[in-house]
């Protein structure tokens, strides 16, 4: 079985242990960067960065988390629900830098937090093509018993239209990806991304090498049933006209740990590619996507 990288054994930026608090069920965090904590669940202002969530009677935590995960000026935490915007990889010319955009790494500023939720707003100068803007991004957090929601509006607030890409990249934690399966995109094509190539609805989902595919109309709800831990994933995407499937196989960024590209499968809700979306003055995008975790595990 794959690793299971948990807010309780994952190590900090200093290198310290991540076990809750047992008295409050509370997260240390070991690091100098603004976060909020609650049991089983947090959160970095870098990036509006949701970086663990474990609803309550829960066994496994239902977001990944990389073991060797850093967050920082320039440094994208590995895991969790990273913020892709304004544009998703290199952008719609292949040329933007930073990768999948600087809300990724920017610091937020946190507008609000209340005991099942948070606001945080941003402001972006550039848009997906490059040319100068006036962005306002809004990301809310909500979460219950078994379901976290979270949804980010993209407002043009400047003068001139806007080009905008986004995703919300949610990194889910399985108990091994070749053991799963993955329903809801069996009837979308999809550009692979891997092959460079179009491929037709009806290809097979199988992980074991790179897998990073953009679908195009898939259905708007994707379940993942993980018999190992007993759990369904219901994830569900809002204003997303693609689903985006990653996992890198063995050949993992220098980030991930050790065996852990079997721990996780990135389902991601996006507006990217031909599906990015061009901004009037004032006119506004929301993206939003839920996770609801379903089964003991
Ligand atoms: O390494 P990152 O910048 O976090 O990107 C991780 C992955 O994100 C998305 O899923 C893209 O489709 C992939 O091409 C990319 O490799």
């Amino acid at each position: 079985m794959a690793p299971s990288p948990d807010a309780s054994d994952q190590p900090t930026a200093s290198g310290a242990n991540l076990a809750p608090d047992p008295a409050t069920g509370r997260i240390p965090v070991g690091t100098t960067e603004p976060h909020l904590s609650a049991p089983g669940f947090r959160m970095f202002d870098r990036g509006a960065h949701v970086t663990h969530w474990r609803p309550g009677d829960a066994r496994h935590p239902v977001l990944y988390s990389s073991s060797l995960a850093r967050i920082g000026p320039g440094t994208a935490w590995r895991g969790g629900i990273p913020i892709c915007a304004p544009w998703f990889a290199s952008g719609p010319d292949g040329a933007r830098t930073p990768s999948h955009g600087p809300a990724r790494t920017a610091m937020w500023l946190r507008e609000a937090e209340t005991a099942g939720g948070t606001h945080h707003a941003l402001t972006i100068d550039v848009d997906a093509s490059g040319a100068p803007a006036l962005l306002e991004l809004e990301y809310t957090t909500k979460r219950s018993d078994r379901s976290l929601e979270v949804a980010l509006t993209i407002t043009n607030t400047g003068r001139d239209a806007a080009l905008v890409e986004a995703a919300l990249h949610t990194y889910l934690a399985v108990s091994d990806v070749q053991g799963i399966t993955v329903r809801g995109l069996e009837n979308a094509a999809f550009f692979d991304k891997a092959a460079d190539a179009d491929v037709g609805p009806g290809a097979p989902l199988e992980f074991g090498e790179l897998v990073d595919r953009v679908y195009d109309d898939a259905a708007s709800v994707v379940e993942i049933n993980d018999t190992e831990w007993s759990r369904r994933l219901i994830v569900e995407r809002y204003g997303a006209t693609k689903a985006v499937v990653w996992n890198p196989g063995p050949s993992a960024p220098a980030d991930v740990g050790e065996g852990e590209w079997r721990a996780f499968v990135c389902v991601e809700a996006a507006i990217a590619g031909d599906r990015a979306v061009t901004l009037a003055p004032d006119q506004s995008h929301c993206l939003a996507t839920t996770v609801v975790a379903h089964g003991p595990g």
